[in-house]
């Protein structure tokens, strides 16, 4: 007798879905009285890289450290609204609960530890809270030392001796020795020269293409709008406006205040827009 066939292996498990930030009405205020976001709602689709522009003091900062449970390290606290990443509510958690989500922040100012050497930075970023396989860690390794050449260059070198540019790729590097889903930037391009700024931004849209979502804030908003897919404006701790990029370049409130053009689209601010006050 013909033996019976045997049964169709099990199909793999399918992935989990890649998750999506939904910020909904928060509301956050430094000590007792500093209120810094007001109801501030905003999404980062999957695969999403969104813009976050605004005038300095709107908020920006203060929502990437909402994200990044840093609040607290500056006396400030979530008091109102809700954050989610995939399934997980990140209000009121701590930076290591946000890195094991996924979501990891890129300090405005770099901050990288002067004194190491950039591999021992980038070391530093391969210490996160999530328990890692050597294996892995070498892939995030790989991953940086391909995408910024000028590390593997440096890598024995103090980290404070290198350009701003330099440090700014080896922040972005080292907060991707954590494997993120989600990278929260905080003014990549400030106080680099306009080529510099543009080569990181080349780097940003990289980092995405790769299936990392990116939320950036930046005072640049030329660059900025280039880059996202969508784009949100923050006017003193409230959302003021709302859209796909290319449309939110195209109204005259952020074609005045913050791509610096006149309403026929000419130069009217010889910065371009950076810095709108
Ligand atoms: N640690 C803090 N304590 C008290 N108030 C703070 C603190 N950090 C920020 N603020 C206040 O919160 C508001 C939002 O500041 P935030 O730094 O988030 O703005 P921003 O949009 O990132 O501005 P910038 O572009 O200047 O960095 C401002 O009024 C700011 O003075």
């Amino acid at each position: 007798m013909p033996a019976p066939p045997s049964p169709e292996p099990p199909s793999p498990a399918p992935p989990p879905p890649e998750p999506s930030l939904h910020v909904e009405d928060l509301d956050v205020t430094y000590g007792r009285t500093v209120s810094a976001l007001r109801a501030v709602s905003l999404t980062v689709p999957a695969h999403g890289i969104v813009a976050l522009l605004g005038a300095n003091g709107a908020g920006k900062t203060t929502l990437l450290r909402a994200l990044s449970g840093t609040l607290r390290h500056h006396r400030g606290a979530v008091t109102g609204g809700r954050i989610r990443y995939g399934g997980t509510v990140l209000d009121g958690r701590d930076p290591v609960a946000a890195v094991r989500a996924g979501v990891v922040h890129v300090p405005e100012g770099r901050r990288v530890f002067a004194g190491l050497t950039v591999e021992e930075n980038l070391r530093a970023g391969a210490l996160g809270p999530g328990r890692r396989t050597p294996a892995a860690r070498r892939a995030a390794r790989d991953r940086v030392l391909g995408l910024f050449p000028r590390l593997a260059e440096r890598g024995g070198q103090p980290a404070g001796l290198l350009s701003g540019g330099e440090q700014q790729m080896l922040a972005l590097g080292r907060a991707l020795m954590a494997d993120p889903r989600l990278l929260l930037l905080d003014e990549p391009s400030l106080g680099l020269a306009p080529r510099m700024a543009e080569h990181i931004a080349a780097l940003v849209r990289t980092i995405h293409q790769q299936g990392t979502s990116v939320l950036l804030v930046e005072q640049n908003a030329g660059l900025a709008l280039a880059l996202a897919d969508h784009a949100y404006v923050l006017e003193v701790g409230r959302t003021r406006l709302a859209g796909p990029a290319g449309e939110l370049a195209r109204t005259d409130a952020v074609r005045r205040l913050y791509l610096g053009q006149g309403p026929d689209g000419t130069p009217e601010d010889p910065s371009g827009g950076r810095g709108a006050a």
